[in-house]
């Protein structure tokens, strides 16, 4: 039987795991499984990472490293729930808290000079972005919503916005001199070490050496060039204003967390081009660069003796541009605020299910022009767009579902590529060499962003074996989503249509690009049926938010697996984050919405697999008690005085410990539970008055990032009567 590991993460996950893990750990008590809490929260991260900063006290271990070690053995139980991915404004935000709680951690270097500032900005770095799903994530990944859920979904379907013919919303990209239209890819013969050099004039730059690749490697490189990138930039602002839509810009500033921030900062500096010719060089002096975004550029410049006078010039060339999508309107935080705000996973599907709307300036949705600069992935957006245009929304009553099996084992693809991705230095070439050979290489200029990636065999023959497992278990049209036209793609093709042709399945699937099996899916689901996405890393993050929130309102209550490839298993709570703007209502009005239904699934998923009779039967009796959940209606409400997040706990309880009692393959366990189910029932309707008893009051956490555990005790566990049942 293996020993469960629950993650200590961020904002709203965190929170509710301050009420569920108590009760948790008191059932499986009864059944003598014992939980464990480890700390990949970015507090925590950042505390890891300056022991020689702090006290004794204030030291913690590396819960992480610890972790990835884990999941590369068969033994590994985890429980991952979602964790913050910081980008530079809540990394910085995050330091400043836990230096106010009297931790002496070193400032965030903004431009290292000295040695010591360069390893300082070294750890912090690898602190930020997606640092911690790309150590953990050992395996392929298996999502889809459970049959409960959709049924549920179908039986009460979410509001959906609607769609019409003539809405302007459409996704602009650029299709020529970036990532997807330079992209080269080869195939390793033989193990190898690669070395990634820059080429200018006689001068050879070493950019990164000994990459060591197994045989069997699909490596890829490419670039986006600058030039391209400001001139459609330059473009979609004029087109936008004439167009008379919002404009809004969707990235992944988070897992792409070295380029993304570069694209993302251009569109600020091409926004607000007339400032940045004026001030640039002023800007560049006092190291202001718009990547952290409108958020951070606007509070440097303040701190400029003409501060004022250029605030003044950004709000009169603003308010010339056309409208800004808002992230909230009622604060004037805009889309190019912070590069964390607008994740591309999640917004363009929150877009999509509004039937094309986003927030505008005035607080009114209007219709908008996604701008997704790389076309890789842009059409996927595009097709759906074009297909509810001429289809109309979709209808969760009767849509069917699109589940994912994602390519994403060892840092696979374009998310494992931070390391490898550079910011060009100077015009010439940037090559890929495998000793003295030339693997690929291009011409770039200054500025460009150039990338390689790496995928290996082993992961890529494991998701195909997934993929049949999963295609076999559903019987149903299982695509893969590869363009035989995109480099990459073409080499995995080489793997995939030789396994399927071995194993007698060449037309059990089909292959497509991303345009077409967008129609061929969206065309299945609204014939209510079900369909498997076979997809790279991309793909499985944004399929995995687009489809769900579509078809059953959000991707929380998502079925997250991720069968380790060494025998362990994963078990992620849901397909979406950490929602923030969650924490931020709990913290104004007592209130939490986070659904914790993800949890209860993983849950139930991590008990069977840890093995042993006892703790099947809690692991099927947390199934029970979900389904029961769905069906009572138990799930938390969106608005204060509502039954929110801690109330459905109690529910989950109730339902879990009578499902307990009732069972009749552990007598012992049903003993143990049935004083536990009566206690909870005589005792719910006053556990639900004294959650009820604060709703409305702001409350005090103690922080945000780094929260006090007994003030969050306080405000999450604030039922004297479950308290005293679950001890
Ligand atoms: N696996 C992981 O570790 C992941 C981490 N992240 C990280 O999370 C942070 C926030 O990312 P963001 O893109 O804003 O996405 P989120 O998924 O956190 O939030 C988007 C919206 O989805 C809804 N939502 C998400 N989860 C739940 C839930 N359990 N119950 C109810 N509603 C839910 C909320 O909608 P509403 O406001 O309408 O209630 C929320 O505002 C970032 O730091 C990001 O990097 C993101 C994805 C995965
Ligand atoms: O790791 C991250 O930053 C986000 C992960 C994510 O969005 C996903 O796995 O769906
Ligand atoms: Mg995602």
């Amino acid at each position: 039987m293996t020993k469960i590991i629950y993650t200590t993460v961020d904002e709203a996950p965190q929170l509710a795991a301050a009420s569920l893990l108590p009760i948790i750990k008191r059932f499986l008590s009864e059944a003598g499984l014992e939980v464990e809490t480890r700390d990949i929260s970015l507090a925590g991260r950042i505390i890891a990472a300056f022991p020689d900063h702090l006290t004794d006290a204030q030291r913690q271990s590396d819960a992480l490293a610890e972790l990835g070690e884990l999941v590369k053995t068969a033994d590994a139980n985890v429980i991952k729930l979602p964790n913050i991915s910081a980008s530079v404004p809540q990394l910085t935000a995050a330091i400043a808290e836990l230096q106010g709680q009297g931790y002496a951690l070193p400032d965030y270097p903004e431009a290292p000079q000295t040695d010591d500032e360069k390893a300082v900005r070294a750890k912090y770095d690898a602190i930020k972005g997606s640092a911690v799903n790309p150590v953990l994530r050992e395996g392929n990944s298996d999502r889809r919503a459970p049959a409960a859920v959709k049924a549920f979904a179908k039986a009460n379907p979410h509001r959906m916005g609607k769609w019409v013919s003539d809405s302007k919303t459409r996704v602009a990209t650029m299709g020529e001199d970036d990532f997807r239209s330079n992209e080269a890819s080869v195939t390793l013969a033989d193990a190898a070490t690669l070395r990634i050099e820059h080429v200018a004039g006689d001068t050879v730059t070493v950019m990164k050496d000994g990459l060591d690749m197994p045989a069997g490697t699909i490596v890829d490189s490419t670039f986006m060039s600058v030039k391209a990138l400001k001139a459609f930039y330059n473009k979609t602002i004029e087109d936008v204003a004439k167009e008379g839509t919002l404009y809004s810009l969707h990235m992944k500033a988070t897992m792409m967390k070295v380029s993304d921030p570069i694209i993302f900062g251009h569109c600020v500096r091409q926004y607000l081009a007339p400032v940045f010719a004026k001030h640039g060089d002023l800007f560049d002096a006092n190291g202001i660069t718009p990547n952290g975004g409108l958020g951070t550029l606007l509070d440097k410049i303040a701190d400029l003796p003409n501060g004022a006078e250029i605030a003044a010039e950004i709000d009169a060339v603003m308010a010339d541009r056309p409208p800004l999508y808002m992230v909230n309107s009622d604060k004037g935080i805009t889309n190019l605020h912070v590069p964390s705000d607008v994740i591309i996973d999640a917004s363009m599907p929150a877009v999509i299910r509004a039937g094309g709307k986003g927030w505008g300036p005035d607080g009114e949705e209007a219709d908008t022009t996604c701008v997704i600069p790389d076309s890789s992935y842009a059409g996927v957006y595009a097709e759906s767009i074009d297909y509810f245009k001429e289809t109309g929304a979709l209808d969760p009553a009767t849509a069917g579902t699109v589940q994912n099996v994602g390519l994403m084992a060892q840092k696979a693809e374009e998310y494992g590529s931070h390391p490898t991705t550079f910011e060009v230095p100077a015009a010439g070439e940037m090559r890929v060499m495998n000793g003295d050979t030339v693997l690929m290489s291009h011409a770039v200029e200054a500025g460009d962003i150039w990338r390689m990636a790496s995928t290996r065999k082993a992961p890529i023959m494991n998701w195909i074996e997934l993929a049949i497992e999963r295609q076999a278990a559903e019987n149903c049209r299982a695509i893969f989503w590869l363009d035989e036209t995109r480099a990459h793609d073409a080499e995995l093709l080489n793997y995939v249509r030789p396994a399927l042709a071995e194993k007698g399945l060449t037309d059990t699937f089909e292959v497509m690009a991303p345009t077409p099996a967008t129609r061929a899916s969206c065309e299945e689901i609204r014939e209510g049926r079900t369909t498997i996405a076979i997809t790279g890393n991309v793909l499985r993050d944004y399929l995995t938010d687009l489809f769900p929130i579509l078809e059953v309102g959000t991707s929380a209550k998502m079925l997250s697996v991720v069968k380790l490839m060494q025998g362990g298993g994963l078990f992620e709570t849901g397909a979406g984050g950490s929602a923030p703007k969650h924490v931020q209502q709990l913290m104004e009005e007592n209130h939490l919405r986070w659904d914790s239904l993800g949890e209860f699934c993983a849950l139930g998923e991590s008990l069977r697999f840890a093995g042993g009779a006892k703790a099947k039967v809690m692991g099927d009796a947390v199934d029970t008690a979900t389904v029961k959940l769905l069906a009572e209606g138990k799930s938390p409400g969106r608005k204060v005085g509502q039954d929110d997040n801690r109330a459905s706990h109690a529910h989950f309880a109730l339902y879990w410990a009578e499902a307990l009692a009732n069972q009749t393959d552990d007598a012992e366990l049903a003993t143990a539970f049935e004083p536990v189910a009566k206690a909870l029932a005589d005792g719910i309707d006053a556990i639900l008055a004294e959650i009820k008893a604060g709703a409305g009051q702001p409350v005090d956490l103690g922080g945000y990032y780094h929260g006090d555990a007994d003030k969050t005790a306080a405000v999450m566990r604030p039922s004297a009567t479950l308290n005293a049942i679950i001890g």
